[in-house]
């Protein structure tokens, strides 16, 4: 996931002379490393159908696949996630459904959103729309400026959506994003493969310009309570603080063993390790 920058949409009314898998595919070998199911017209017989048959083609060329709204269809086509809006399903509810390896994707127009879905177990985050959006037309504009706030304060991968193109990608980058979505740029143009190359041209020249941060080199990737995260604490101190449980009534092992607090600032979180944080239930 966290390699994934480019992400494309699906939008059959964008391609009416065009099939799904055709203009998927060329999205996918325009540089897309992952694509969602985004279908809100056909009964769910249908949906199932087309998901497999996407699930087919990205595991043909190797590609993460999501499927929007309904956890239950994920499951049924073996995607590998489900994107979730603020209406949706909760981030818990589907987590039940889908178990610990499957993604959660959730959308978000304002900060608090974000650490919201961040804080409930997703996996990343769609923030946006960046831009007013004839896909999404009731919805406005949550501007550049939150892309930017969520540059700052997101952990999770999170990706720009909403009227994003060639001609503004640019913009949306230097905002703050590393990771862009969209789908009428993409599958409707007439060139889909083009058209993702040039998205991609964009975050790649962008990714190789931007000087390595200090901490971005110093992450560990870890599993925190079962989950795979990336994290650029150096202690067991730090990697509580970022959970917010540094003040917080919870025993913290680091691959099986118990670390007792006082030593959290001591005792380094490395490459690989497993740590568990484990909440005391009740009062006292
Ligand atoms: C990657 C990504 N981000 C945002 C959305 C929008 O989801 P939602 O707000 O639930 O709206 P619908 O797409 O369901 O109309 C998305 N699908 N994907
Ligand atoms: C589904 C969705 N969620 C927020 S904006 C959006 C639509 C993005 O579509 P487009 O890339 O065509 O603007
Ligand atoms: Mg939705």
């Amino acid at each position: 996931m966290h390699e994934c920058k480019l992400y494309v949409v699906s939008g059959e009314n964008y391609h009416p002379d065009r099939g799904l898998l055709e203009v998927m595919e060329a999205a996918i070998r325009g540089g897309a490393d992952i694509v969602q199911l985004r279908d809100k017209a056909s009964p769910k017989r249908e949906l199932l159908r087309k998901a497999r048959a996407m699930r087919e083609l990205t595991r043909r060329l190797g590609t993460l696949f999501i499927v929007n709204d309904h956890p239950d269809i994920a499951l049924a086509a073996e995607a590998d996630g489900v994107h979730l809006g603020q209406d949706d399903l909760p981030v818990a509810s589907a987590r039940q459904m889908l178990g610990p390896d499957r993604l959660i994707g959730v959308s978000t127009h304002a900060l608090p959103q974000a650490i919201a879905a961040e804080r409930a177990g997703a996996d990343y985050i769609g923030a946006g729309p960046v831009y007013p959006t004839g896909t999404k037309p009731d919805r406005p504009a949550a501007t550049l400026s939150y892309i930017s706030e969520a540059a700052r304060a997101v952990r999770i991968p999170f990706f720009a959506i909403g009227g994003i193109h060639p001609g503004n990608a640019e913009d949306v980058l230097a905002a703050g994003a590393s990771r862009l979505c969209a789908v009428s740029a993409v599958v409707g143009s007439p060139d889909p493969e083009e058209a993702c190359r040039r998205l991609r041209g964009y975050i790649d020249r962008r990714q190789a310009s931007r000087p390595p941060s200090p901490s971005a080199a110093a992450r560990a990737r870890l599993t925190v309570n079962g989950r795979a995260v990336e994290t650029p604490a150096a202690t067991l101190l730090e990697l509580a603080a970022e959970y917010r449980l540094a003040d917080r009534r919870v025993v913290a092992e680091r691959n099986g063993e118990v670390v007792p607090r006082a030593s959290w600032p001591d005792v380094p979180v490395r490459e690989g390790d497993r740590i568990e944080f484990v909440h005391f239930v009740g009062g006292g």
